[in-house]
């Protein structure tokens, strides 16, 4: 059994590299509840009001999609519940959030925790961090066009991307739930170039052999076709 899950910020390529190493390694994917989410353009909307119920929304359905992640054989799931506080605490610190709230947040987490541990297998094996510069990160989110994220809808949003970049930094040099790796984000285009594609699927495949997670003669061709 291997679970491995992605991080980075927003438009980092998660959903994207999820999709292509699930089909790659033959696994399901395990998607972040974004298109169907009723409380993320509220979100957007209104930050201050709706910060606490959306970070309960997240951590939710992110409860809902480990449980059934850890019992099943093999996943990659798009986004990891470590990442949930890291958000909250952001949010929280920039004034959008009471004290009863982060409270409340924090134990609700510490709770959801102490269940994972009593799941048969209690970590991912790998974490993939995806990294990007800010002008990669808006790049991203431009092309992608959900309306509420863009810095046309709200100029603010320059403040919480850059600010978001700044919190991910200490959050992957002091992850240790598991063995972790990173992929250039800026440098590969594993969507549109193939050859940049091969290459993160080679570095993700030498880390799972290194870790004895894949037969050392496991040789299987990188021409696997994503839907954009
Ligand atoms: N390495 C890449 N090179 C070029 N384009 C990319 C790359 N990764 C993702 N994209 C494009 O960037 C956009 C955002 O990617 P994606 O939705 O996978 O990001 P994400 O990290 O899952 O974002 P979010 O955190 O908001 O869910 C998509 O339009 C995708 O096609
Ligand atoms: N506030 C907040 N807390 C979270 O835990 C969280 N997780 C994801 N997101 C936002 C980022 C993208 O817009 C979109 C897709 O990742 O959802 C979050 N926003």
């Amino acid at each position: 059994m291997t679970v491995i899950v992605l991080s980075g910020p927003i438009g980092a390529g998660k959903s994207s590299l999820t999709g292509i190493l699930s089909k790659y390694l033959g696994t399901k994917p395990f998607y972040e509840s974004v298109d169907d989410n009723p409380v993320l353009p509220l979100f957007y909307a209104d930050p201050k009001k709706y910060a606490f119920l959306l970070q309960v929304y997240f951590l939710n359905t992110r409860f809902h999609s480990i449980k059934d992640a850890l019992t099943q054989d093999n996943n990659v799931l798009d986004r990891s519940i470590y990442e949930d506080a890291l958000f909250f605490q952001m949010n929280a610190d920039i004034g959008r959030a009471t004290s009863e709230e982060v409270d409340t947040y924090y134990e609700l987490l510490h709770n959801m925790m102490g269940e994972l541990k009593r799941m048969p297998k209690k970590n991912p094996d790998l974490l993939v961090h995806i990294n990007v510069s800010y002008d990669t990160m808006i790049k991203r989110i431009k092309k992608r066009g959900r309306p509420y994220e863009q810095l046309s809808y709200d100029s603010s949003l320059e403040d919480y991307y850059k600010r978001l970049l700044r919190y991910y930094k200490p959050w992957y040099e002091n992850y240790d739930y598991s063995p972790k790796m990173e992929i250039d984000g800026d440098k590969l285009d594993f969507m549109a170039n193939p050859e940049d594609k091969q290459t993160v699927l080679e570095q993700i495949t030498a880390k799972l052999k290194e870790m004895g997670k894949l037969p050392e003669d496991w040789d299987k061709s990188t021409d696997i076709q994503i839907e954009a």
